[in-house]
């Protein structure tokens, strides 16, 4: 069966992207696929333009193989590699697999570091290099497309692994891989040894040389751009950056590093970069790993703004602070989020975008309720903005003002309210029980303003969800035969419908144009 190896010779700087999420990336603990899931993944993998797609370890298990089978039975675009051990029945398995695809790979690995032969593998160099030889030959009598791999790379001892290495591209192996298998490396090193043995070994222009690292130090990403500058021109990674225990280089990360710093590393990948949000949705819901917040590139916050600065800055140009398009990895566009950081720039965007049009003193006081709020509050929603804004109890010509309230609550027993209110400048303390802790606040209100409004309506929504959601409280007052109604949100309930009792208390006072005192007087 012939099949073609991807061509570096025609452009030297292209870098080919070999995912591995269905292999290496199905072996973080708990990330196990289905079939049906596996083919999504692949689906979207093939779509975005990945060269190579690693569908598994064929010899694992049936249903592993199956999988490999049935991925390369849809490849469109990409070489679908399966994984194999040197060993005759892995290879066999693997070639069987891969046949099915337009283009397929075996891709087959032994360990190469000192401390791997004496005790993973328990043979000696000699016998390793012989092993390279039939296992890399045998591959090659079943397909083109063969991958040798130097499990533990980074820890072997740069002359053996140039013999390992020459005698794998003597056997036939077209790609060779030189893994950081224990996320050991550092970048600088890294690209040495590429350097390295593309220089000593004779014939490495007949391979593409390509890096696989893992992240045990957080240097996946910075390894595997070291290793293409180190001459490496194919790049094993995963969707969200799964795999073995801290996972591996970021499939996402190295694509967009390597766009968007095209000017420090000239190489360019094919993928196209607007499926990358999608594709990490995907592999997140079928491995069941959520992305971390500040996940690079698909993050929920990755072009998320809150601090006020920030916000500025992107509201007057957004490459003051984002140095790549949310467009650009298929992200619909930049959330300014608003909350203790931001600022009255932000703040404005977000009343205009939510059709509030304020004067001067309406939007400084709107803001200061705002900051209050966020101060208060972990997520501050729109619909949390919008109950802020209507709410206008707290105006600054309000007479009768709270000062401070403390509601005691008893299962079984009584609720008293102690509260302190300013009318008309002076200091009022009022303490009252109630049937219940609001009964007990509009009692003790009652009592401080000396005068008896019949309670018409109370009212109580969650203008957001969960347990720091804002309150907000309707009240509706008659007094004289006149009727006000007061609104307030607060994350309190209780001091919501203090709030809003007020505020419809201080309509009726301004309605009747008494002073308070007068109004108590009655
Ligand atoms: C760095 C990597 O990511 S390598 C890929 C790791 N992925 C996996 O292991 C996932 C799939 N693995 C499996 O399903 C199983 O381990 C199997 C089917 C491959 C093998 O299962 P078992 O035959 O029961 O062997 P087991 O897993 O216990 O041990 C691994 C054996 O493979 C040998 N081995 C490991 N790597 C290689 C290799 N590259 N070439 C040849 N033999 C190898 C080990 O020395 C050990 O052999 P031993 O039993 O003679 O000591
Ligand atoms: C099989 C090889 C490429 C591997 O996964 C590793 O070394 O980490």
């Amino acid at each position: 069966m012939t099949t073609q190896t991807p061509d570096t010779q025609s452009n030297k700087d292209r870098v080919f992207i070999f995912d591995t999420t269905l292999r290496d990336g199905e072996q973080s603990p708990g990330a196990t696929m289905t079939l049906e899931e596996k083919l999504q993944v692949a689906e979207i993998l093939d779509d975005m333009g990945v060269d190579i797609i690693e569908a598994g370890f064929p010899i694992a298990s049936n249903g592993d193989f199956e999988a490999v089978v049935a991925v390369a039975k849809r490849a469109k675009r990409s070489v679908i590699a399966g994984l194999a051990r040197a060993i005759p029945a892995d290879i066999d398995r693997a070639g069987e697999a891969v046949r099915f695809a337009p283009r397929g790979r075996i891709h087959t690995f032994v360990s190469t570091s000192p401390i791997h032969l004496a005790h993973q593998m328990r043979k000696t160099q000699d016998e390793v290099i012989e092993i390279i030889t039939k296992t890399v030959s045998q591959a090659r009598n079943l397909i083109d497309d063969v991958e040798w791999s130097g499990m533990d790379a980074t820890r072997t001892p740069l002359d053996f692994l140039a013999r390992c290495v020459d005698t794998a591209i003597k056997a036939g192996a077209t790609t060779i891989n030189l893994p950081d298998t224990v996320g050991y490396a550092v970048p600088e090193e890294y690209a040495a040894m590429f350097r390295h043995i593309i220089n000593t070994v004779p014939n490495a222009d007949k391979a593409i040389f390509s890096t696989h690292c893992h992240n045990d130090l957080g240097l996946a990403v910075a390894n595997s751009l070291a290793g293409v500058i180190g001459g490496a021109r194919q790049i094993e990674c995963t969707i969200n950056g799964l795999g073995e225990r801290a996972g591996n280089a970021a499939l996402e990360e190295v694509v967009m590093a390597l766009r968007t710093r095209a000017d420090a590393m000239p190489y360019h990948t094919e993928i196209e970069s607007t499926h990358l949000a999608r594709a990490s949705k995907i592999v997140s819901a079928a491995s069941n790993f959520p992305v971390q917040y500040n996940k690079a590139i698909v993050g929920k916050n990755a072009f998320a703004h809150e601090s006020g600065i920030h916000q500025d800055g992107m509201l007057k140009n957004a490459q003051t602070y984002e140095i790549m398009t949310p467009e650009s990895v298929g992200i619909k566009e930049t959330t300014l989020v608003m909350g203790k950081h931001s600022g009255r720039a932000a703040f404005k965007d977000k009343l205009r975008e939510l059709g509030y049009e304020l004067g001067d003193n309406a939007f400084q006081e709107a803001f200061v309720r705002f900051k209050d709020l966020a101060d208060r509050k972990k997520h501050v929603y729109d619909a949390d903005i919008v109950a802020l804004v209507d709410d206008e109890s707290g105006s600054a010509d309000d007479r009768i003002k709270l000062v401070d309230m403390e509601v005691v609550s008893k299962t079984g027993g009584t609720h008293r309210c102690d509260m302190t209110l300013s009318i008309d400048g002076e200091t009022v303390t009022a303490s009252f029980d109630g049937t219940g802790s609001v009964d007990a606040i509009f009692n003790a209100i009652k009592q401080a303003v000396g005068k008896e409004p019949h309670l018409v309506l109370y009212a109580v929504d969650g203008v957001t969800g969960g347990t720091d959601a804002q309150a907000s409280a309707h009240v509706r007052l008659e007094m004289g035969g006149r009727i006000a109604s007061g609104n307030a949100a607060e994350p309190d309930t209780l001091v919501a419908s203090a709030r809003a009792y007020l505020n419809a208390y201080n309509r009726l006072l301004i309605d009747r144009g008494q002073a308070a005192q007068g109004a108590m007087a009655g």
